[in-house]
C-alpha cells in the first residue's frame, strides 16, 4: 500500500474499539518469561510486529538477529543474549543502525559482555560473543537517552552471580516503562529495590518463577481513539476502548489526564473506558519527559483544534523511530501549524494556524514511524486526509486502519 485517502464522514458514531495489546508489557514479559524457562504461560501477547518479531528471535538459533525497527527488541535482547553468552551478530533497520546503544554496551561490557561494533562505534550493528563475569555489580548509568536500557539490564540482573546495583546519571526519562518492568519483574516472583530520590535500583540475584501472565491492552494506542472523539464536530460523539485497566502498568494511562484538557472525559466502564467530548482549555503546557509516545498524538490534536501547546520533554524524540520533531516541523506545517524551539532548554511552542496551509488534501509523509501515521490519521474528522505508506502501523498496532474504518471512509 503506498497511501491511503481518509474521507471525513458527517454522522457521529457511538461504537466500541477492541484494542491491540501493549508491545512494551508483551516483550518484557517474553524476555522475562524466557528467562524463568516458562513455556506457554503468556496470554494475550500484542499482534504489533515489535512483539511478533521479539518471539521469532527468542525462538530462533539463528546467528543473526534482525530486530526490523523494534528498540525494546533490539535492546532487551541485546542483554538477553549477552547476559545468556549466546553467540549472536545483531541488526536491524538502516534506522536502527542510528539509533544510540552504546550506553548499554558499556555496561554489559562492564559486567562481562564480549561485545564489538560491525560498523560505527556505539550503534548496531553487534558481534555479541559471550559472556564472562567480570565480579561488578554496580554500574553508573546515564538515564536521559532512553530508559530501554535501563529495562534491558534491570531484566537479566537477577541472573548475575551478584545482582546488580544501577546508580542512574542525569536526567532520568521515561521512568514509567522502568517501573513498568520492575512491577512485570515482581509478578515473576523477583524483588528490586529502587530508591528513586538516590536514583538507584538494586537487584539481587534470584531465580524467576515460570507463571501464567496476561498483557494488558495498549495505552499508546488508545490515545489514538481519545484523538478521533477530541476532533469529530459532533456533541454526542463516543467510542469505548476494551481492554484498558484502570490502574495500569503503563504511564502512558496519563493520556486521560492530558487529553482532558483538549476536550475529551474518560471514564471506566468495568470492560474499557468510555470517551466522551466536553469543553477544552484555551491552551496547555505539558512535560512528556514521563510520555514521550504521546508527543506526536497531543501536538496534531492542538494544532487541529487551535490550542496554543507548549512541550517540555521531548528531547529523547529524536533518537526514536524517526527524528519525530523533525517530522512533526515537516508535518504540521502543511496545517498551518508550527512547531519550534523558543529557549534552549529545550521548550518548544506549537501555535496553530501561524502559516499558510495547503489544500486540502494534504497528504502527510510518515517518515517510517507508525505513530506519524496513526497521530495525524484522526484528522480525518476535521477533513479529507491522505497518509502515506500507511503500513507503517504494523510496528505497534496492525489493526488500526481496519478499526478505523468503522468511523472514517478510507480508500
Ligand atoms: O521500554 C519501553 O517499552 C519503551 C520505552 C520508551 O522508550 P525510551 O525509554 O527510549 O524513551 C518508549 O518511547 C518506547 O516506545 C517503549
Ligand atoms: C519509540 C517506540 O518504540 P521503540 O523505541 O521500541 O522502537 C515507539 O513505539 O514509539
Amino acid at each position: 500500500m503506498k497511501k491511503l485517502l481518509l474521507h471525513k464522514v458527517q454522522q457521529s458514531f457511538q461504537t466500541e474499539i477492541p484494542l491491540p495489546s501493549s508491545k512494551s508489557e508483551s516483550n518484557r514479559a517474553l524476555i522475562i518469561n524466557a528467562l524463568a524457562k516458562g513455556h506457554d504461560n503468556l496470554s494475550n501477547l500484542a499482534e504489533a510486529r515489535d512483539t511478533q518479531t521479539m518471539m521469532r528471535l527468542l525462538a530462533s538459533n539463528d546467528p543473526i538477529a534482525d530486530v526490523i525497527d523494534a528498540g525494546t527488541t533490539m535492546r532487551f535482547l541485546t542483554a538477553y543474549y549477552a547476559v545468556t553468552g549466546q553467540i549472536k551478530t545483531m541488526t536491524g533497520t538502516p534506522r536502527m543502525c542510528e539509533r544510540p546503544i552504546g550506553i548499554l554496551v558499556d555496561a554489559l561490557r562492564e559486567l562481562g559482555a564480549q561485545i564489538d561494533y560491525v560498523k560505527t562505534e556505539g550503534y548496531p550493528p553487534l558481534q555479541l560473543n559471550g559472556f564472562d563475569f567480570k565480579g561488578n555489580n554496580r554500574l553508573a548509568i546515564r538515564g536521559d537517552v532512553s530508559s530501554q536500557y535501563i529495562s534491558a539490564l534491570l531484566m537479566v540482573a537477577p541472573l548475575l552471580p551478584e545482582g546488580l546495583t544501577l546508580e542512574i546519571t542525569g536526567e532520568l526519562g521515561s521512568k514509567p516503562y522502568i517501573e513498568m518492568t520492575l512491577k512485570q519483574m515482581e509478578a515473576f516472583g523477583v524483588q528490586a529495590q529502587a530508591d528513586w530520590d538516590a536514583k538507584t535500583i538494586t537487584v539481587a540475584p534470584q531465580a524467576y518463577n515460570p507463571i501464567q501472565y496476561a498483557v494488558e491492552s495498549d495505552w499508546s494506542g488508545a490515545s489514538y481513539w481519545f484523538s478521533v472523539v477530541a476532533l469529530s464536530d459532533n456533541a454526542d460523539a463516543s467510542l469505548e476502548l476494551l481492554g484498558l485497566k484502570e490502574n495500569s502498568l503503563q504511564g502512558d494511562s496519563v493520556v486521560t489526564d492530558i487529553m482532558s484538557h483538549l476536550g475529551v472525559k474518560s471514564e471506566y466502564t468495568g470492560r474499557g473506558f468510555k470517551l466522551t467530548k466536553i469543553e477544552p482549555a484555551t491552551s496547555l503546557e505539558w512535560d512528556f519527559t514521563n510520555c514521550p509516545d504521546l508527543a506526536q498524538t497531543i501536538c496534531v490534536v492542538a494544532a487541529a483544534k487551535n490550542i496554543p501547546l507548549t512541550l517540555t520533554g521531548i528531547e529523547s524524540l529524536k533518537v526514536k523511530e524517526t527524528d519525530r520533531i523533525m517530522a512533526l516541523q515537516n508535518e504540521l506545517i502543511k496545517f498551518g501549524a508550527t512547531l519550534k524551539e523558543v529557549e534552549t532548554n529545550h521548550k518548544y511552542q506549537l501555535t496553530p494556524a501561524a502559516a499558510e496551509r495547503q489544500v486540502v488534501p494534504v497528504s502527510v509523509h510518515t517518515y517510517d514511524d507508525h505513530r506519524m501515521a496513526m497521530a495525524f490519521a484522526p484528522l480525518a474528522l476535521v477533513e479529507d486526509v491522505v497518509i502515506e505508506e500507511p503500513d507503517v502501523v504494523v510496528k505497534s498496532y496492525p489493526s488500526f486502519w481496519n478499526h478505523l474504518s468503522k468511523i472514517v471512509t478510507i480508500e
